[in-house]
């Protein structure tokens, strides 16, 4: 089970701070889509550059044209870059095959899908990652519940989860075995990122 720390809404050398102060717990840094919309790929040069051993997500959220935002990602040093479940086949199809040529990975965000249907086709497509995703602004009716899991159970798909994941979540959600926890604001807001990455971490690996 790996840790991914969602660097979001952050100035550059926060990012790197951050990305800095708790690599002895994380496994995945995730560069956050406004922080790619601020930066472009520079910073995700910068972070492969800098974090060389670290498994890099870019968090490009593509939903068209995914050839080409796929390749701009793994060019630029991601090892993984996210698509949206909801895309047209054809852009699915496109990014696997592009991240295939490219050593990469993608991973599908499943944010806003709600049918077992969809996942299942996203599977039948090649897919073999997905996120489960409750979004920010969702996170006003509530984070990531364990129930998500129903989403993709049966489904043979590596999971990730995501959604305000905090120390009181970590515990259930651990017991449904994903392959990847994403946290972003309960470490990154924190005045000891560290402490909280390592707390987080200790529950995984019990
Ligand atoms: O993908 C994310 C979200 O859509 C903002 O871009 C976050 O990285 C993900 O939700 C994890 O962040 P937290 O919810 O703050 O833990």
């Amino acid at each position: 089970m790996r840790l991914q720390l969602a660097l979001d809404r952050l100035p550059k050398d926060k990012c790197i701070q951050l990305a800095e102060d708790t690599k002895a717990y994380v496994d995945i840094i995730e560069i956050g889509t406004g922080v790619i919309k601020a930066y472009g790929m520079s910073i995700v040069q910068e972070m492969r550059r800098l974090f060389p051993e670290k498994t890099i997500l870019a968090d490009m959220k593509t939903c068209d044209a995914a050839k080409h935002e796929v390749r701009q990602a793994l060019e630029a040093g991601a090892d993984i870059t996210t698509v949206m479940g909801f895309s047209a086949d054809a852009s699915i199809k496109d990014a696997l095959q592009e991240a295939e040529k490219l050593g990469g990975q993608i991973m599908i965000d499943l944010l806003g899908i709600q049918s077992k249907n969809r996942v299942e086709e996203l599977a039948s497509l090649g897919v073999e990652l997905v996120s489960l995703h409750v979004g920010k602004d969702q996170q006003k009716e509530g984070a990531f519940h364990e129930d998500l899991f129903q989403l993709t159970e049966g489904a043979g798909l590596a999971v990730a989860v995501a959604g305000g994941i905090n120390e009181d979540s970590i515990v259930g959600i651990v017991e449904n075995h994903p392959a990847i926890i994403i946290v972003g604001s309960t470490i990154t807001g924190q005045e000891n990122p560290q402490e909280i990455a390592a707390t987080l971490k200790a529950y995984m690996v019990h």
